[in-house]
């Protein structure tokens, strides 16, 4: 069945919205992370364990973990900071722990986005006190100007500009993650 071309512009809750990454480019970065990751973890003596942040990153760890061949496993933390709005509440809140036992194990982190930083260093701090053997992380978007706090990321997708997003699992309000590509505010529009 063939597939319909993202939209170049689409309205969210009353704003508008214009294509900034397609599917395309999506897939291309994701092919060369998954690709990376496969050389970092050839020679590793237990199957790396992606961390997939709820709910912004299940279509991106859904992705990479397909673009990756070595053996690994998935599971999930689910935490929340955004609520309706357009700006981080500055309070990371945890939704649901994670059940894996990461002590030993060789962890990967998948966020959708690193805007403020927050929850990625939540994420990343409550690990490394699982004594995990190795703690990477990874992520489709980052804001270098929205950064507050030290948050590294070593598989980044893109570092884009410090405006609103959604679409591939970013929601405006819990609405918009089903778009198949990322959109960005229209900057006519406003923030
Ligand atoms: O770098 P930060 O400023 O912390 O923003 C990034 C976080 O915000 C979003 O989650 P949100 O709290 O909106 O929950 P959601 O994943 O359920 O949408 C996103 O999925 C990241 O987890
Ligand atoms: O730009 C964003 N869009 C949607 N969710 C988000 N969470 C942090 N930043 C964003």
């Amino acid at each position: 069945m063939p597939v319909a071309a993202a939209p170049e512009t689409v309205t969210c809750r009353d704003e508008r919205f214009r294509l900034y990454l397609d599917e395309e480019a999506i897939s291309n970065r994701i092919a060369e992370l998954g690709a990376q990751i496969d050389e970092d973890y050839a020679e590793t003596d237990t199957p790396p364990i992606f961390i997939g942040v709820l709910n912004g990153a299940y279509i991106f760890t859904a992705d990479l973990m397909r673009a990756v061949t070595v053996d690994c496993e998935v599971d999930f933390y689910k935490l929340s900071s955004y609520g309706e709005a357009k700006v981080s509440s500055g309070t990371v809140t945890e939704r649901k722990g994670i059940d894996a036992d990461l002590e030993g194990r060789h962890v990967i982190v998948v966020e959708d986005i690193v805007d403020t930083g927050l929850s990625m260093r939540y994420v990343l701090d409550q690990i490394s006190e699982k004594n995990p053997a190795s703690l990477r992380s990874a992520a489709l978007l980052r804001k270098p100007d929205a950064l507050k706090v030290d948050a590294p990321v070593d598989y980044l997708g893109f570092d884009i500009d410090n405006l609103f997003v959604i679409g591939y699992g970013l929601d405006y309000g819990q609405i918009a993650r089903n778009l198949p590509a990322v959109y960005i505010l229209d900057e006519e529009e406003g923030e």
